[in-house]
């Protein structure tokens, strides 16, 4: 209760319930937690000492409603560092509050988590993308964000980071860079790219119109996840790095015949999974781990 209101945001006591049953559940303390995107679960393959929970055993957790979202918790280690995997995350169109979705940052925040690397699957807006390239995140557009359904409305829980929180800096540089050099040596860098995430609620995809406004508000790519994660992951003092999969081209054009569907997308997503695995887990390996969460 805010303001004699009832607040329908997830408390605080509901963080530390599901923090304090994984720190029960599992020996692993991960420094970096994973968010794998649509179709992009195989990200956690690469970890070794496995602990797997399914969402719907996790207390407080949201369940996964969409194909390509296996709904799994996975604890591993990856170059000796301690990580937790997502296969699956929400969005706002299974009908999730944005408390919701983002209810698994604050939570890998609080078992001591310091690096948050989102991935998902966007079409591609920009004229130089193709399907197929991997998109390293520079900077986000959050459209729902404009019209109030932003993750951090309601009462600001100072525990968590301040009320009015800078998001200039939301994707470490640091870590696109270290990407970069990364997509050099793995003989990838013909196809990644760095551009700027518009997330819209979906769950359709864009009309022509939508895309053209997409494009002239500076959008390279647009899809229906993501912002909500890094703007709470950047409120409570987390680094964050991005890679966004262009799984489709965007109609920009009415004479276009091609029709994106989620099957597509998932395609493309598994064909590509393989090398974004290759990129994040080398990431995870060469990424200091000096990084002191910056708390408020
Ligand atoms: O979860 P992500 O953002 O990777 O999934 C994208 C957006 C929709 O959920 C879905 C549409 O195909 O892919
Ligand atoms: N909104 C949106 N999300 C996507 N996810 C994957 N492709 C797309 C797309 O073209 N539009």
């Amino acid at each position: 209760v805010h303001n004699n209101k009832k607040c329908y945001c997830c408390s605080f006591e509901d963080y530390k319930l599901t923090t304090e049953w994984l720190l029960n559940q599992t020996s692993h303390r991960p420094k970096i937690a994973v968010i794998c995107g649509s179709g992009l679960g195989l990200l956690a393959a690469a970890a070794t000492d496995k602990q797997t929970f399914h969402y719907q055993d996790i207390p407080n957790f949201p369940v996964s409603t969409v194909a390509g979202h296996e709904g799994c918790l996975v604890f591993g280690t990856i170059g000796g560092k301690s990580c937790v995997f997502m296969q699956g995350h929400f969005h706002l169109y299974e009908g999730y509050s944005l408390c919701q979705v983002t209810f698994p940052v604050r939570v890998f925040r609080m078992m001591g988590v310091d690096t948050l690397v989102v991935t998902n699957a966007s079409g591609g807006i920009c004229p130089d993308f193709k399907v197929g390239d991997i998109m390293i995140i520079k900077d986000h557009i959050n459209l729902p964000g404009f019209a109030g359904q932003h993750p951090l409305c309601g009462p600001n829980d100072e525990r968590f980071g301040i009320r009015f929180p800078c998001m200039s800096d939301a994707y470490c540089k640091e870590l696109r860079r270290l990407a970069l050099d990364i997509s050099v040596e793995l003989g990838c860098e013909g196809f990644v790219r760095e551009g700027v995430y518009c997330m819209v609620s979906g769950p359709n995809f864009e009309t022509i119109a939508e895309a053209r406004m997409l494009m002239v508000l500076g959008s390279d790519s647009v899809g229906m996840s993501t912002v909500p994660e890094v703007t709470v992951a950047k409120h409570c003092g987390l680094r964050v790095f991005g890679l966004s999969l262009i799984t489709n081209k965007v109609s920009l054009d009415y004479s276009r015949e091609e029709k994106v569907n989620h099957e597509e997308v998932l395609q493309i997503s598994k064909m590509r999974a393989e090398v974004l695995q290759k990129v994040v887990t080398t990431l995870i390996c060469r990424c200091s781990q000096d990084q002191s969460i910056n708390t408020h």
